[in-house]
């Protein structure tokens, strides 16, 4: 008998990371399993908080008195045994807290929500059960409690009469519509109703012979359209016991609207059969293999993920294919659909909470089968998984930046072994990690050296905007460039314009002193935003007006600095006034389906110039796009990173592909200030392998990945001289474990130092091989989690993306 219940609770910190004990009261005690969510008292004050159950035991491991558990609040569990194991996997790994990586691993609506109340414990003043808790138990926490009621709250719950208490709300809802169904059964039922009723009943005479026709369960709103006939009618039906309502479960389905052509497959390319059949192979097997897709643009990846898919399901499997957020465009989702329709489920930051929420349930119900989806639809609760796909797997943010840091390479690799099927990692331009495990023989690489439609890749010039600018002062168009857009309205073909914002800002600066306006919590200068016309910060979020007088010299000379897309698009449309061009950048995008309509625009012909920044980089297929212009190709060259070069050449070897992806040749023009550089040189003659070899040397030359692994400890304070010392001090504690292999880089400050009032200090570990390193990190985030109450905060991040 099942007795205590392992609860891990939603109080993310260091003490309470790890399971507690619970008594299972009676009643709940044949329902309740590992990975259900379940409300626990916990601490002191009746406070209630949500927890998930890990594990079931006949025995107490605490002794003492227990509590026991409230209420369940799942039905099934919202964990299956794969994914509870992956969560502590994840834990462990990612120095986060269990409880974080098992929420990160459902729908929002599935966290829980607090809502603390007031409850009446002894007498009180009657004025004040009258007139503030009207006469209830409970009185609801809530900021419109005046500051003078909160005070007399306060006095009667020190005097001991009233009580804090905290619900725990669930938000996710079920949506359902209310159906109509008849019970009259035959002729005779009919007839003997209508008997039944007044001459001049003419509305339920109309509501009978409606029945009469649709003997199936109907929606009520169906019904009443058809009908006109009004709900009370319909109620009134079902008193008298005609017809029943009942409440059925609907999904929200975020592609309702739009009409998906069924696809069949392609006959294949023999690299692209070679390719599907040694995944499929290793599928049916039960090998947990790891392969590298290495297809240059254009090789048709997507067709050979679809077949590989097809062939898991064809053996009663399931299958999980992920795609970068920005390259999750209508587009791939449609050719996903187009070929498996409904069991088909989409995960993306696109959709509404209830969205997601029902997309989780159809998978989870075994009613999807596919899943295509952005980095966190890697937990998708698919059972008896027959592969899994990572597209453009050298994306950056399939890391996710904030805890838990996990990586959702990491994270399909782990289910890959779990579920005895293969992995497959696809891309153009394949990080160097795994390109170089691939090389040792860790994955299996495979090969798309050439294009579907049989042309050589785009043919790419550079231009030295060096030279460009001495002759056109202020312009971000070359001569070559503006000559090829023109070339292309003449002949009605297509562009593609990228704009490069990484490591790139419009700032507002004075002309006259020079004078920056800067975030006042952070040490970065402020961005223009034209959309809601302020200045704002993107670390913290702080948001002022648009200056017009320089707040130092008072001169009205305060401009802004930088290109935005919008002033690159007005400059263009002064250059090219017939031009019809689409902008897609963060600001056009806000709306919820805006991105979809831009592309959809651009795909019926309605634009002759596509302008944009990375998101238009990724995945797009538009067969008259036979020019690529990139504006600026080097604004990201210049960061502290030492993935920089690597970033700068994916990006435009990934952009430079969207042009002569059919039957008419493409033609791709870069404006570059570095055009003697390797990355850009690479780039221009697209060759991967070349720049591969060549980054490795540079790598190994520099100690850096994928010869090194990283970790990076980061520690923040409101005082710097805190910060440091901390930083010192933890860089003490772990140089005595490290082997004189590892180097450790630091400490230093951020690049960016101070953010939202706050200094960082850091230090970064490389290392090859360090067995003591784990163990002690940890220990130092458990001994430093103490700190929190001085105001410290720790983060540790194992290979992080992002040096700055
Ligand atoms: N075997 C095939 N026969 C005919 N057409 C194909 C075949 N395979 C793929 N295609 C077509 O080739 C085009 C390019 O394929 P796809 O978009 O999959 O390339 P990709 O390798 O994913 O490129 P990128 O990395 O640039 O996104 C698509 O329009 C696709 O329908
Ligand atoms: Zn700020
Ligand atoms: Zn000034």
């Amino acid at each position: 008998m099942t007795k205590f219940a392992q609860v891990v609770v939603d109080v993310p910190t260091l003490q309470t990371n790890r399971p507690y004990d619970y008594a299972i009261p009676a009643a709940l005690t044949d329902t309740i399993l590992p990975g259900m969510r379940v409300v626990v008292p916990f601490g002191k004050g009746g406070r209630r908080v949500q927890g998930f159950v890990t594990a079931l035991t006949t025995q107490q491991h605490y002794d003492g008195d227990l509590k026991a558990i409230d209420t369940l609040v799942d039905l099934r569990p919202a964990l299956n045994t794969e994914l509870l194991q992956l969560s502590k996997w994840m834990a462990d790994t990612t120095y986060s807290f269990w409880i974080s990586c098992m929420q990160t691993m459902l729908p929002n609506v599935m966290r829980a929500k607090y809502e603390k109340a007031f409850r009446i414990q002894g007498t009180i003043p009657e004025q004040i059960r009258t007139e503030i808790f009207h006469n209830q138990a409970e009185l609801l926490y809530s900021e419109d409690l005046s500051d003078q009621t909160l005070r007399t709250l306060s006095k009667l719950q020190q005097a001991g009469q009233l009580e804090t208490v905290y619900h725990v709300k669930n938000r996710a809802r079920v949506k359902t519509q209310t159906m109509v169904t008849t019970v009259l059964k035959n002729r005779a039922a009919f007839a003997a109703a209508s008997a039944a009723l007044r001459k001049n009943a003419a509305k339920q005479f109309e509501l009978l012979a409606y029945l009469e026709r649709h003997p199936e369960t109907v929606p009520l709103k169906q019904a009443e359209d058809e009908t006109k006939l009004s709900r009370a009618i319909f109620t009134a039906g079902a008193k008298k016991g005609w017809l029943e309502l009942s409440q059925q479960e609907v999904y929200r389905d975020p592609t309702r609207d739009t009409q998906i052509e069924q696809t069949q497959p392609l006959q294949l390319t023999a690299d692209q059969k070679t390719a599907v059949d040694a995944v499929v192979a290793a599928s049916k097997n039960g090998s947990d293999r790891t392969f590298l897709l290495e297809g240059v643009t254009g090789s048709g990846k997507t067709e050979v993920y679809l077949q590989i898919m097809a062939a898991a399901l064809a053996h009663g499997k399931t299958a999980l294919m992920l795609v970068p957020e920005i390259a999750l465009t209508p587009q791939m989702v449609n050719r996903v659909k187009g070929r498996f329709g409904d069991l088909v489920a989409v995960l993306h930051s696109g959709l509404s909470e209830g969205e997601k929420y029902d997309e989780w349930r159809r998978i989870e119900r075994h009613e999807a089968k596919v899943v295509v989806g952005a980095r966190s639809a890697v937990f998708a609760p698919l059972e008896n998984l027959g592969v899994l796909i990572m597209d453009e797997e050298h994306e950056s943010s399939y890391k996710q930046d904030e805890s838990p840091r996990y990586h959702a390479r990491d994270v399909a690799i782990w289910r890959g072994q779990y579920n005895h099927c293969p992995v497959l990692l696809g891309s153009a331009t394949p990080s160097l990690e795994s390109r170089a495990r691939a090389q040792k023989g860790v994955y299996q690489l495979l090969r798309l050296p050439e294009r579907i439609n049989g042309q050589p890749l785009p043919q790419v010039t550079l231009i030295d905007m060096k030279a460009a600018l001495r002759k056109n002062k202020n312009g971000n168009f070359s001569p070559q460039l503006l000559t090829a857009l023109q070339g292309r309205l003449i002949k009605h073909e297509q562009s593609v314009l990228m704009l490069n914002r990484r490591g790139f800002s419009s700032f507002v600066m004075c002309r006259d002193c020079g004078f920056v306006l800067k975030c006042p919590n952070c040490d970065i200068s402020l961005t223009l935003h034209m959309d809601t016309h302020s200045m704002r910060c993107h670390y913290c979020g702080h948001e002022e007006p648009i200056p017009q007088i320089c707040p130092n010299c008072h001169s009205h000379k305060i401009r802004y600095y930088g290109t935005g897309t919008e002033k690159v698009e007005k400059e263009l449309q002064e250059l090219l006034p017939e031009a019809r061009i689409l902008r897609m950048d963060v600001d056009t995008t806000r709306k919820k389906g805006a991105h979809e309509r831009i592309l959809q625009q651009f795909g019926s012909k309605e634009a002759d110039i596509l302008l944009g920044t990375q998101m238009i980089a990724k995945g797009l297929d538009f067969p008259d796009v036979t020019l690529v212009g990139v504006i600026n190709a080097d604004t990201a060259l210049g960061l502290p990173d030492f993935r920089a070069s690597e970033r700068t050449f994916q990006l435009l070897t990934q952009v430079s592909g969207r042009a002569g992806r059919a039957n008419k040749e493409g033609k791709v023009i870069i404006q570059t200030f570095n055009p003697e550089h390797y990355a850009i040189q690479f780039a221009q003659r697209q060759d991967y392998e070349g720049f591969y070899r060549h980054e490795m040397q540079i790598r190994h030359r520099g100690n850096y990945s994928p010869y090194y692994y990283s970790d990076l400890v980061q520690v923040s304070h409101e005082d710097e001289g805190q910060a440091a010392k901390m930083m010192f001090e933890i860089a003490n504690r772990i140089k005595p474990i490290l082997s004189d292999q590892a180097i450790i880089l630091g400490p230093t400050p951020r690049s960016i130092a101070r953010i939202n009032k706050k200094y960082y200090y850091q230090i970064v570990i490389k290392y090859k091989h360090e067995p003591r390193l784990h163990a002690k990190l940890e220990e130092i985030l458990e001994t430093t989690q103490t700190e929190t109450r001085h105001g410290f905060q720790i983060v540790i991040d194992h290979e992080p993306q992002q040096f700055t």
